[in-house]
């Protein structure tokens, strides 16, 4: 009785969690409107008032301040759920007034990229809903998708011609890829009158869309876009799930049921289907749990591997010996990572810059035959490839998707009517609504690997999880802390180096998200910011935070400082669930020459208090204390005669002892970009990975790189200490991508993948061969804009993602994923720019120059930056648009006493890109924010005392 009074209680939310649950703030995302830009439009009564089936009654029109909130499960009682604000869409529907005479309408429709079940269904539904429901006689289809647009002539459809469009698969108005022209398409959107445009397709379409509409609004054209989200894989964001995704899983079942016939109908038979699912396995998944043949389900979110304890051969083995058969669904995209490629291959993309991907069903169909020919010669053995997915995406709807078309078709309809623009319809919890084309084009919908769906067919099936494990001896003297953790022949791992210096901050939890996206799992941060500790909680990702140097006197003075400091920066933060720290770094490069000594002094007995602090708390085993030195530490003609600078060959005596006393590494920064940049004598090609024409020989060594140079010459001078064998940390090492001759993407991407490579295939160096260092810290994760250009300009471009998590270039981290993942659910400021107002005389611009580039970034004007060839125009709007970003878009910043003025249109050329900032406003950003305006108030005092 007792227990259920308590249940009971349990189940009632008390009266202030309703009220929480009231008080949570709701942010009603943005829907562009024809009238944003053309004023004064006229509007008239929906003609469904008069329609003899509809006879609106009261609630039939959706009224402006209805909403479908994206997050509907709420955690009650406690705390509510991120995101705050929780984010709300204009609910779909026909409106009370609309802003077409629809006598006036000119409708165009137009299908883009792969086929999709149900695409003649959303032109059927659009053109019969346009006819019906608001009279249009005037409807278009445009051919062959976006190129269609000015290639050929549009065909007019009517409720008669399409009348049977819905029982067809494919598309009747024809699609293709590539074509996106954007002026040519606006221009024939104007020149042929169309005033409503309909647009489906998928993510590349949508990107289209979204230009196609800035486009027509920088035009400020009385014509409405939408985008009509059309994907067989699922993979758009935000909205429930895409039309003809139902059909397609419900086709993949005869494929799977097919395999498993032939499957169990052979001696060691395996059936093998691949679905399609480029970059996400929705497809295979549901048609995995709605079968119930599968014994192994790949995806591309989930990385496996063939041989070796608890791979796939291992698993099939067991399956084979228990059942006889077994039978594998694989998504296209998984695996692509394992297929081996030509050069060409690697390039390899379609008309619309999609990767071409190899087939993954042929590469395992011939490796599964290998393996059994290798572990089971004489033994029968089947396999059986079935390729199912151009049936499965030609066919016709079926009656849920069917239906589902309809009403995305007409939810459309009633948007653009109602003089809606630049948005897509959809589904979200089950209720249609309008979503900002751009968020949809930027959002992508994976699985979660995380979630019960994917755990119920791991657990349906038993799958492994393919997640490499230490063998239990291992695991177990790991856990006791015996075992030296920087065994010279343990795996090197690629981490990266996190740094918050910058004017435009990501939130630290999407940042976390990027580096597991990018299965980073090892990070470096130079501080313990609780923001960033909190996002890295439960991450898994192995972290070094930093004490900066300029807390060491302080560290250096008692116990009790050091107490503190790991009570509240460490042990606060360690433990079940909460962030895997590894290393304290103690100081960052302290004794760098530059210092002239200041902090050296405090770094020995700044360690020995840390150490201590670390041990009343039994954390001195578990997390390393280290010091990163900079490379100019040691010096030397040749790498074998490397020795630490003389003055510091005492305190490296003592660090080094300590370090090798307590199992820790050295850490080093090696920066041979900094070397070049310099030297001008310093030979270019000796700084890359790709051989030199200047090779360095050293006795029986020849160096052909200038990292390898500089790692021996660290293993010589540790050497001499008689510590040749310390494990060796490269804590720092990367090439800038902007702001220098020299500093470019292509060079970047090349010092980064060369070292990569030259990591991973553990060729080691000539005084260490076969043993690459322990870790390499990439540096860096993102652009650091407020970071000092004393050293030089390209200080604020290390990152090897943009600050706003894009990824500048292709980079193979060697960590699972054949690219770079860009950050996702970046919260962006509206696509706006301030640019210099061309029709206002620019010649008293230069102090507004100087101070918008005194508190913002405009280091990629200068000579050898991306933005140097903009012209005195191009870099008074670049300096205007940063500082106006920097300052959250407020419209006061974009004044500049009427020199400026906001654009819809994005200014970037070719490589030089105009920012757009994000909205976070936490912490250091908001503090740094507040610093520059003080800054900006002292050099304003400054320049008005001097004019
Ligand atoms: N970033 C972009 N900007 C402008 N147009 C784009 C962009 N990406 C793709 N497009 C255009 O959109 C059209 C369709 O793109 P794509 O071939 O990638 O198919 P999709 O719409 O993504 O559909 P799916 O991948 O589901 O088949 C093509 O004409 C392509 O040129
Ligand atoms: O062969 P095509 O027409 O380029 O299309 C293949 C791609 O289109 C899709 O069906 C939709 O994106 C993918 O699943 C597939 O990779
Ligand atoms: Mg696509």
């Amino acid at each position: 009785m007792a227990a259920m009074k308590q249940a009971e209680e349990d189940d009632l939310i008390s009266q202030s969690d309703y009220q929480n649950l009231f008080s949570i703030s709701i942010k009603l995302q943005n829907l562009p409107h024809l009238t944003d830009y053309i004023p004064n439009l006229k509007t008239l009564p929906n003609p469904l008032d008069q329609n003899p089936f509809f006879r609106p009654s009261e609630g039939f029109y959706i009224h402006p301040g209805d909403a479908i909130l994206r997050q509907i499960v709420l955690e009650l009682p406690g705390t509510l759920p991120a995101p705050s604000p929780h984010l709300a869409y204009h609910r779909a529907g026909p409106r009370r007034s609309i802003f077409f005479e629809p006598s006036s309408v000119k409708a165009a429709i137009v299908t883009c990229g792969g086929l999709c079940p149900g695409l003649n269904t959303v032109i059927r539904e659009l053109v019969n809903g346009l006819w019906e429901l608001y009279g249009v006689r005037q409807i278009f289809g445009v051919t062959a998708g976006y190129r269609g647009f000015y290639s050929t002539d549009p065909v007019e459809l009517n409720p008669k011609i399409v009348h049977n469009w819905h029982k067809r698969g494919g598309t009747a108005l024809e699609t293709s890829r590539g074509g996106f022209d954007l002026d040519k398409i606006v221009n024939a959107i104007q020149n042929r009158g169309f005033n409503q445009v309909y647009i489906i397709g998928g993510d590349g379409t949508l990107r289209g869309a979204v230009k196609i509409f800035n486009e027509i609004r920088r035009r400020k054209l009385n014509v409405a876009v939408t985008g009509i989200p059309k994907t067989v894989d699922n993979d758009v964001g935000i909205i429930d799930r895409s039309f003809g995704f139902q059909t397609a899983v419900e086709m993949a079942q005869q494929a799977i049921s097919a395999a498993n016939v032939e499957a169990e109908s052979a001696v060691n038979g395996i059936g093998l289907v691949k679905l399609m699912g480029r970059s996400t396995g929705h497809i295979a998944l549901h048609a995995t749990l709605s079968s119930g043949d599968v014994d192994c389900c790949l995806i591309p979110e989930m990385d496996f591997y063939l041989d070796g304890k608890g791979g796939l051969f291992e698993f099939l083995e067991q399956r084979l010996r228990e059942n006889g058969h077994a039978v594998l669904v694989v998504a296209e995209g998984a695996g692509q990572e394992l297929i081996p490629r030509t050069d060409a291959q690697k390039e390899e993309r379609d008309e619309s810059g999609n990767l071409v991907f190899l087939d993954v069903g042929v590469w395992l169909k011939s490796e599964l035959k290998n393996w059994w020919t290798r572990d089971h010669p004489g033994e029968l053995f089947t396999v059986k490839y079935i390729d199912p997915t151009y049936m499965i995406r030609a066919v016709p709807a079926n009656a849920t998707d069917n239906s589902y078309c309809t009403l995305l078709a007409h939810s459309a309809i009633h948007g653009v009517m109602a003089g809606y623009t630049g948005f897509v319809p959809g589904p979200i919890n089950r209720n249609f609504a309008y979503i900002h084309l751009e968020e949809v084009a930027q959002t992508k919908n994976e699985v979660d690997t995380k979630d019960h769906k994917w755990a119920w067919v791991r657990s349906v099936s038993t799958q492994p999880d393919f997640v490499r494990r230490f063998s239990t001896v291992v695991v177990a003297l790991f856990s006791l802390l015996v075992v030296w953790r920087s065994l010279p022949t343990a795996e090197s791992a690629i981490g990266v180096n996190w740094g918050t210096i910058s004017l435009h901050r990501l939130k630290p939890s999407t940042v976390v998200n990027l580096l597991k996206d990018n299965k980073i799992s090892k990070v470096k941060i130079f501080d313990t910011d609780h923001g960033v500790l909190r996002a890295l909680m439960g991450s898994g990702i192995e972290v070094m935070v930093g004490i900066p140097n300029e807390m060491l006197a302080s560290m250096s003075s008692s116990t009790a400082a050091s107490d503190i400091w790991v009570r509240q920066n460490v042990s606060a933060f360690v433990g079940k669930g909460g962030v895997d720290i590894r290393y304290i770094a103690v100081g960052n490069e302290p004794f760098l020459t530059s210092y002239s000594g200041q902090f050296q002094s405090y770094v020995m007995p700044a360690m020995l208090n840390l150490q201590q602090s670390l041990a009343k708390v039994n954390l001195a085993n578990y997390i390393k204390l280290v010091v990163p030195c900079n490379a100019d530490a040691y010096e030397a003609e040749l790498p074998s005669q490397g020795a630490f600078r003389p003055e510091l060959t005492q305190i490296m005596t003592q660090i080094v002892q300590f370090l090798n006393s307590n199992g820790s590494p050295f850490v080093v920064n090696i920066y041979p970009f900094l070397s070049l940049y310099g030297n001008s004598d310093f030979p270019q090609d000796y700084a890359f990975f790709g051989g030199t024409t200047h090779p360095v020989t050293d006795g029986a060594n020849v160096y052909s790189n200038a990292f390898d140079g500089n790692f021996d010459t660290l293993v010589a001078a540790l050497a001499k200490l008689g510590y040749g064998q310390m494990p060796i940390v490269i804590g720092e090492i990367g090439w800038p991508a902007d702001g220098a001759i020299g500093a470019n993407l292509s060079a970047a991407k090349a010092f980064n993948q060369g070292l990569i490579n030259q990591v991973l295939n553990r060729k080691g160096t000539p005084l260490r061969p076969g043993i690459p260092p322990m870790d390499v810290y990439l540096f860096s994760l993102l652009d650091e804009g407020a970071k000092s250009i004393l050293p030089g300009n390209f200080e604020r471009h290390w990152g090897i993602f943009s600050f706003d998590g894009q990824a500048k270039y292709p980079l193979n981290l060697g960590l699972g994923n054949r690219f770079l993942k860009n950050a996702k659910n970046v919260e962006y400021l509206p696509s706006r720019w301030c640019v210099a107002n061309p029709s206002r005389d620019l010649s008293d611009v230069t102090n507004h120059m100087k101070l918008a580039c005194s508190m913002a970034d405009c280091t990629t004007l200068n000579y050898g930056g991306s933005c140097n060839e903009l012209g005195a125009k191009g870099n008074i709007s670049y300096a205007f648009n940063s500082y106006y970003q920097l300052q959250m878009q407020n419209l006061q910043s974009c004044d500049f006493d009427g020199l400026g003025m906001v654009t819809f249109l994005d200014p970037s050329v070719g490589q030089c890109r105009f920012l757009v900032g994000v909205t976070d406003t936490s912490s250091s950003s908001q503090a740094y924010r507040n610093w520059v305006s003080v800054q900006f108030l002292i050099l304003w005092g400054i320049v008005v005392f001097l004019v």
